[in-house]
């Protein structure tokens, strides 16, 4: 068996492990409709065959009753209980299809951070979502397929077995005209998947353009920069490439089925001269005559759906094959150790640290080494892309460091356990993301929370208290219009506030703060980061702030440039020595107080 047949036969076996998981009646219901299935299709070959035998012979009036009365009977009992499996059939499967959804949903979860800045991946995940995310392609698509393949080979066999009666020849011409009909097909096929990737990455440009022109949060730069057009531009060009693919694989297809319309037009001519010579030479009877013309229909239909089937499951299986590939990703996983990081204080050391990102040729770290002592405060400053929000995501595992070692209390934080690791960090990112969830559950991250006084205590630390209290439903007030009409839209630093509300009450043991306050002026900035400094007393604490006055508080300042450490000290220790800090910092002043505002 070849590497491709086996894939496939994989592939069923994968989908039918967790039919068997989630749904397993729906293999009753494929036996039973199987049956009726492939019984089907002979009622009306072998009663017209019946009803010219009895005309042509003895005419009974009451036999020719029985027979239509059974043959109505009998195709009535089957085709209502095909219906009724069939409609059966798609509830069910709907719930595999879900299963399958989560379990992508899931791994998405799971992935390494890495992945989800790697366009690559995203075009990986775009083609994983597509594989369940309808019934028309992948996963849905063969489970549907694999409901009727079984009858289609009972079907099959009973037909092969009339047929071979008649004559084997004109079976195994039927059968040889088949297979050359399906390889017209693949052929197309095949040209299908091989435009997979580009249509995947046009479809993605497209939805992107779209999703961004209906997202609420753009809607301001989208008008003030007249950004409509630009984006319109850009889905129409992604569209239109949309559209020369597909047009491509349909010509493709129409190609395959002209030269199937020659064939079978070939096909028949030979197929009706055989038992029409058949007749004239007495060698069967009228009645069988019309049994085989109706056979050798079905049978023609019948291999011709079989085909279909297995051409679909057979590209489809692909699919099946990038979703299943998806799945084996690596995920953040925690090391074989597995030591708990929880410990009554934290020594954080960054030895040698270079780092790369992936798919990157420049370091964006060299060599960075600093120390940071338990119930330390440091403030990370230096200019844009200096490297500070990278040295963020090593510290919280985000990224894998390429050199060198991070270490707490001694020991590498690769050995700890991931989950455990990550519980011990209050994060508030630059770029911190809410969801359009309640207010407290966008706090707590629980679906119900039995603490009510921690949430609101945090609410409360964070300044946002007041403004929450006086909403109708409070803290059950949604956030964001996207999900329910009478959820707030909340200002720039009041979302930045609930941020950091969030990360009180999830009372990390190590917090930072990534320039979470760049939406509030400089004294509002100051005023926050000494407040939340002393709510979280001894806590280690790593501040980023493009405002040197904001962070001059830290007992010490690491001023990174082209990711190394280029000044640490003090405040006053970097102001004394009249560096990059200093002059950067005295910068500022002058600014602010050109502003009017005293430092
Ligand atoms: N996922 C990524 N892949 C490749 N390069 C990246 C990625 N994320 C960031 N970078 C690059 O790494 C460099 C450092 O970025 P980083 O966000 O750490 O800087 P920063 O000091 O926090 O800057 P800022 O003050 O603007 O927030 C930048 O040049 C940026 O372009």
């Amino acid at each position: 068996m070849n590497s491709k047949a086996k894939a496939v036969i994989n592939n069923l076996l994968f989908i039918m492990k967790y039919i068997a998981k989630w749904k397993k009646s729906i293999f009753f219901d494929i036996g039973l409709y199987s049956v009726f299935l492939g019984l089907s299709p002979f009622i009306w070959i072998y009663v017209p065959k019946l009803l010219i035998d009895e005309l042509t012979g003895q005419k009974s009036t009451k036999r020719i009753t029985i027979i239509l009365a059974s043959a109505f009977l009998i195709a009535g009992i089957i085709g209502y209980s095909k219906e009724f499996l069939q409609g059966r059939f798609r509830m069910k499967m709907n719930t595999v299809r879900y299963g399958f959804i989560r379990m992508l949903a899931e791994k998405t979860m799971k992935m390494d951070y890495a992945y989800t800045e790697d366009p690559d991946i995203l075009k990986e995940v775009r083609i994983a979502m597509k594989t369940v995310n309808n019934t028309a392609e992948g996963i849905g698509l063969v489970i549907i397929k694999l409901f009727s393949i079984p009858g289609n080979i009972i079907g099959f066999l009973i037909f092969s077995i009339i047929i071979i009666q008649l004559n084997p020849f004109i079976w195994g011409l039927l059968l040889i005209s088949l297979l050359l009909s399906y390889l017209f097909i693949d052929k197309a096929n095949r040209y299908q998947r091989s435009c997979k990737d580009d249509l995947s990455h046009e479809e993605r440009k497209s939805y992107y353009a779209s999703i961004k022109l209906n997202d609420f949060q753009y809607g301001k730069d989208i008008r003030m920069y007249g950004l409509k057009r630009i984006l319109l531009q850009k889905k129409s060009e992604a569209d239109e490439k949309v559209v020369q693919i597909t047009d491509a694989v349909k010509s493709r297809y129409l190609h395959a089925g002209i030269k199937e319309g020659v064939l079978m037009a070939l096909r028949e001519g030979i197929v009706y001269a055989y038992l029409i010579i058949s007749v004239l030479n007495k060698n069967i009877s009228i009645s069988n005559f019309v049994l085989y013309t109706f056979a050798l229909n079905g049978f023609v239909t019948w291999m011709q759906t079989t085909i279909k089937d297995f051409s679909d499951i057979w590209v489809n299986s692909l699919y099946v094959s990038d979703f299943r590939e998806f799945l084996k990703k690596d995920e953040e996983s925690s090391s074989t150790d597995s030591l708990n990081p929880k410990a009554l204080q934290y020594d954080i050391v960054f030895d040698k640290v270079s780092f790369r990102y992936p798919n990157s040729e420049r370091d964006i770290l060299k060599n960075f080494s600093i120390h940071i002592s338990p119930g330390e405060r440091l403030a990370l400053v230096g200019i844009n892309g200096a490297g500070k929000t990278t040295l963020v995501k090593l510290l919280t595992r985000l990224y894998e460091p390429t050199g060198g070692r991070i270490l707490i209390n001694g020991i590498d934080i690769k050995e700890y356990d991931l989950t455990q690791y990550r519980k011990l960090f209050s994060v508030v990112f630059q770029d911190t993301k809410l969801f359009a969830f309640t207010i407290r559950e966008n706090i707590t991250m629980e679906y119900e929370t039995a603490n009510t006084e921690k949430y609101q205590e945090s609410l409360r630390q964070s300044g946002i208290y007041e403004k929450t209290g006086k909403l109708e439903k409070k803290e059950e007030t949604n956030l964001f219009k996207i999900l329910d009409e009478e959820g707030v839209e909340f200002s720039g630093g009041e979302i930045q506030k609930l941020s950091m509300a969030r990360a009180l009450y999830k009372d990390g043991d190590i917090i930072i703060m990534d320039e979470p306050t760049a939406a509030l002026d400089a004294l509002a900035e100051s005023r926050i980061y000494t407040e939340f400094d002393n709510l979280i007393k001894n806590k280690t604490a790593v501040y980023i702030s493009h405002r040197l006055s904001s962070t001059r508080f830290c007992d010490n300042i690491a001023f990174l440039e082209n990711g190394e450490l280029k000044e640490y000290g003090t405040h006053e220790q970097l102001m004394q020595l009249g560096g990059a800090y200093a002059g950067m910092f005295q910068i500022q002043a002058e600014y602010y107080r050109e502003e009017g505002h005293e430092e």
